[in-house]
C-alpha cells in the first residue's frame, strides 16, 4: 500500500502544477486538452492518497485458496504488486463472494478459507477452514466481533459478513429488496454493505445518478454515518425522510387526527382530483372563454379567421389527458392540437404549411389563450394547495367519495394561518407538485436504502419513490418496531406505496446484537405488538440480565449506572421521553454514558443497557415525529420492545412500579 501511495504521489506531484494554475485559470482564456488532462489527473490523485494513506485497519482479514492452488487475501480494499498483480482482493470483487459464500456442502472452488484476527491494523491470530477435508468450523473470531465492546458509532462488518448476509448485498442492482428482520438481525449492516457494493460494482451508472439512504432521525444518522466512509465511500447521501421532504422546514404543526388524514394512502387520490379536476370539458371551456360551444373556437388570425369545432376540442382535451403523465405538460399537448388543427386549414387554404413563428403567434392569439384558461387552466403548486385548504366547494369536490366530510374539513385551514405550512402539508405539496411537473431526472437516485421503513406513512413512501425514479431500493425495517401513528402492517402495502410491488421479499432472524438472555424477555412482549412477524433466534449464549426493584429510581438508576460503568463499553440509559429529559442532569458529566428517550433508541445499540421504569415506557404518549404528543394505542409497548433489544452484552431494568404483565406473562 505504501508503494501504491508513492506511486499516486508521483502522478500528483506531475500535475499537481496544473490544479494551481488552472485553479486561477479555470475558465479565462483557453485551457487546452493537456491542462484539462493535467487537472482532472491531479484532481483523481487527491481522494486516492487519502484511500491508500493508513487507516489503522488491518488491510486484510482474510485468504482464500483455491482448488486449482491460488490464493487470494481479502481486504477492504484493491491492493496490487508493481506489476498490477492482486496481492488483496476487495471485499466487493466478484471473486470475494467465494470468501463469504463457501461452505464444506458447497465449496466453490475453495479449498480452504484462512480467517485473520485482528485489533486496529494489527493481525492478533487466524483459524483455518480445510473444507476440502469437509471441516467447518464455529468461528471464534466472529464471536469475538460480535461480542467487542462497542466505543462509538456504528462499523462495518466486512471482516464477518456472514452468507445469508452476503446474499441480500450483492443481489443485482436491479433488483428491489424488501428485508424484514427482528431487532439485531443486521439490517442496517446488510443495507449500508450493499450501498458500498452496488458502488464499486456499478460505478459509473451509480456515481452519475447517486445513493441515497434514508433513515429515521439525525440520532441514527450520526451512529451509522462513519460506515460507508470507512468502506471507502463518501459519495452517499445520508438523510432522514423530514430533510428529504422539507419537513423540517416546516411552520406549523397539525392536530394528531389531521396528520394522520394527511398521510393516508386516500390524501393521493385527493391531490390527483385537486389538479386534474382543474380540466374541463370543451364545452365548459368554450363557455369560460366567452364562446359559444355550438359555433366552437373561432380564432382571428391576421386576415384569416379559424373555426375549431367542439368534437374536435374534446377529442383533443381527451388525448392531451390520455398521453401526458403532468398536469403542464397536458396544457402544452392541448395547445398543440389547437395550433395543428388550425395548420391543417392553413395548408388545406393556402396550399403550404406555415412556419414556427405563425405558430407561436397563434399560440398568442387571445380566443387561444381563453380556451386554455378555462379549459386547462395554468397552475402552480401553491395555488392548488391553497385552493385545498381555503375553498370549501373546491375541497370537497376534490375529496368526494374519498373521504368523509368530516374528515375533509380537516383539511381547511383558515386564512389567517396563510403562509404557514405543517410537515404534512409538505408532503400534499411534493404529491401535488409531481402531477403538475415532471422531475427532473438528475435529481432522482440510482438506488435508495431505506431504514426503519416500517414506520414510513404512505405519502411518505409516495415522497420517496418519486425520488426513486428508475433505480431499484432496498427496504429493511422490522414491523414489530413500528411506533409512529402511520406505521406499517404489512411490507406488501409498504412496497406499493414505495412503488415496488414486485419486490423481492425476506426475512432475518439470526440475531448479532442481542445476547439469548436478553433476547428472551423481548420475546415475551413480541406477541403482544400485533404483527405477525418471526422472532430472532441470538447466536450468543453470553450476557447478562438483571432486575434492579427500587423504591427511588433515582437511585435505582445511579446504582445501575455505576454497576455499568465498572465493565467496558458504552451505556445506554432508556427511559419514557419525559423521564428522560428528568434523569438529564443525573447523568451529565459521564462521556462513556447516553441518556436516551425511549421514542429515539430505534437503530441504536449499547455494550450495556438500563431500561429505566418499563411501566412509564408503555404508558408514555408517543412522540409524533412532527407534531405534539398524543397517544398512539399500543405504541408504547413498541417502545419497550425497542428499549429492551438496544443492548449488546447486559440489560439492567430499572423499575419501582410493577413490571408490565407483557414482560413476565
Ligand atoms: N456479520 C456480522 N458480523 C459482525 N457483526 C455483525 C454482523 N451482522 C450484524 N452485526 C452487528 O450486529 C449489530 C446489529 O446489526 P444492525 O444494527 O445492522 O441490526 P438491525 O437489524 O438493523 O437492528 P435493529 O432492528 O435493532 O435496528 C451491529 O452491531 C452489527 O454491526
Amino acid at each position: 500500500m505504501a508503494r501504491m501511495l508513492a506511486a499516486t504521489e508521483a502522478i500528483h506531484r506531475t500535475y499537481a502544477g496544473e490544479v494551481d494554475e488552472s485553479g486561477k485559470n479555470m475558465g479565462i482564456g483557453d485551457v487546452g486538452p493537456d491542462k484539462q488532462f493535467g487537472w482532472a489527473m491531479a484532481n483523481y490523485t487527491v481522494p486516492r492518497m487519502a484511500d491508500l494513506t493508513d487507516r489503522d485497519i488491518a488491510l486484510f482479514f482474510g485468504r482464500i485458496w483455491t482448488d486449482d492452488d491460488e490464493d487470494f487475501h481479502i481486504g477492504r480494499r484493491h491492493i496490487r504488486d508493481e506489476h498490477g498483480d492482486p496481492l488483496v482482493l476487495d471485499w466487493r470483487a466478484a471473486l470475494s463472494e467465494q470468501y463469504y459464500r463457501a461452505s464444506a456442502h458447497d465449496r466453490r472452488g475453495i479449498a480452504r478459507r484462512r480467517r485473520f484476527g485482528f485489533q486496529g491494523a494489527r493481525i492478533t491470530g487466524f483459524e483455518d477452514e480445510n473444507l476440502a477435508f469437509g471441516e467447518e468450523i464455529s468461528s471464534d473470531i466472529l464471536t469475538a466481533e460480535i461480542e467487542r465492546p462497542r466505543t462509538g458509532p456504528m462499523r462495518d462488518i466486512v471482516a464477518t459478513i456472514q452468507p445469508e448476509q452476503d446474499e441480500l448485498i450483492r443481489r443485482d442492482a436491479a433488483v428491489d429488496l424488501c428485508v424484514q428482520g427482528a431487532p439485531g438481525t443486521g439490517k442496517t449492516a446488510v443495507g449500508l454493505h450493499r450501498a458500498a457494493w452496488l458502488l464499486y460494482t456499478y460505478t459509473e451508472k451509480l456515481n452519475k445518478s447517486g445513493v441515497l439512504v434514508v433513515g429515521p432521525n439525525e440520532g441514527f444518522l450520526a451512529y451509522i454515518s462513519g460506515v460507508l466512509p470507512t468502506l471507502g465511500e463518501t459519495a452517499v447521501w445520508q438523510t432522514t425522510v423530514q430533510q428529504l421532504t422539507g419537513a423540517h422546514t416546516a411552520t406549523a404543526a397539525d392536530d394528531p387526527q389531521t396528520a394522520l388524514l394527511k398521510h393516508d394512502e386516500r390524501m393521493a387520490l385527493v391531490c390527483e382530483r385537486a389538479v386534474w379536476g382543474h380540466v374541463a370539458t370543451a364545452e365548459t371551456g368554450l363557455r369560460g372563454a366567452g364562446a359559444d360551444p355550438a359555433e366552437g373556437l373561432l380564432i382571428a388570425d391576421g386576415g384569416w379567421r379559424w373555426r375549431l369545432g367542439l368534437r374536435y376540442l374534446d377529442e383533443a382535451l381527451t388525448n392531451a389527458r390520455k398521453h401526458t403523465r403532468t398536469y403542464t405538460a397536458g396544457r402544452k399537448a392541448l395547445e398543440e392540437a389547437i395550433v395543428q388543427g388550425v395548420r391543417r386549414q392553413a395548408e388545406i387554404r393556402s396550399g403550404h404549411s406555415p412556419d414556427g413563428r405563425w405558430a407561436t403567434k397563434l399560440k398568442r392569439a387571445p380566443a387561444v389563450q381563453a380556451f386554455l384558461d378555462a379549459a386547462w387552466p395554468k397552475l402552480n403548486t401553491k395555488t392548488v394547495v391553497k385552493k385545498l385548504q381555503r375553498d370549501e366547494a373546491f375541497r370537497a369536490d376534490a375529496a368526494r367519495g374519498v373521504l368523509t366530510d368530516a374528515e375533509t374539513a380537516l383539511l381547511a385551514r383558515p386564512a389567517r394561518a396563510a403562509a404557514k405550512q405543517t410537515a404534512a402539508d409538505l408532503l400534499i405539496a411534493d404529491e401535488i407538485e409531481a402531477h403538475l411537473n415532471l422531475r427532473d431526472p438528475s435529481a432522482s437516485y440510482g438506488h435508495i436504502v431505506i431504514d426503519e421503513a416500517q414506520d414510513l406513512s404512505p405519502m411518505q413512501c409516495r415522497a420517496i419513490a418519486r425520488r426513486s425514479g428508475k433505480g431499484s431500493i432496498t427496504v429493511l425495517g422490522d414491523l414489530a418496531q413500528g411506533t409512529t401513528p402511520w406505521a406499517a402492517s404489512s411490507w406488501d402495502d409498504q412496497m406499493r406505496h414505495l412503488g415496488k410491488p414486485a419486490a423481492e421479499h425476506t426475512e432475518l432472524t439470526t440475531g448479532f446484537r442481542v445476547p439469548a438472555v436478553i433476547i428472551e424477555l423481548a420475546n415475551r412482549v413480541l406477541p403482544h405488538l400485533g404483527v405477525d412477524v418471526a422472532p430472532a433466534r441470538s447466536i450468543r449464549s453470553d450476557g447478562a440480565l438483571d432486575h434492579l426493584h427500587t423504591d427511588d429510581l433515582e437511585t435505582g438508576v445511579r446504582t445501575a449506572v455505576a454497576a455499568a460503568l465498572r465493565e467496558e463499553g458504552l451505556v445506554g440509559v432508556i427511559a419514557a421521553d419525559d423521564r428522560a429529559a428528568a434523569l438529564a442532569p443525573l447523568l451529565s458529566g459521564t462521556d462513556r454514558v447516553e441518556l436516551v428517550a425511549a421514542s429515539l433508541a430505534k437503530g441504536l445499540e449499547y455494550d450495556h443497557v438500563v431500561v429505566v421504569e418499563p411501566a412509564e415506557i408503555v404508558e408514555a404518549p408517543a412522540t409524533w415525529p412532527d407534531g405534539p404528543a398524543a397517544a398512539v394505542p399500543g405504541v408504547g409497548l413498541r417502545h419497550l420492545y425497542v428499549a429492551l433489544t438496544r443492548a449488546v452484552s447486559r440489560l439492567t431494568v430499572v423499575h419501582r412500579r410493577p413490571l408490565p404483565e407483557a414482560m413476565t406473562a
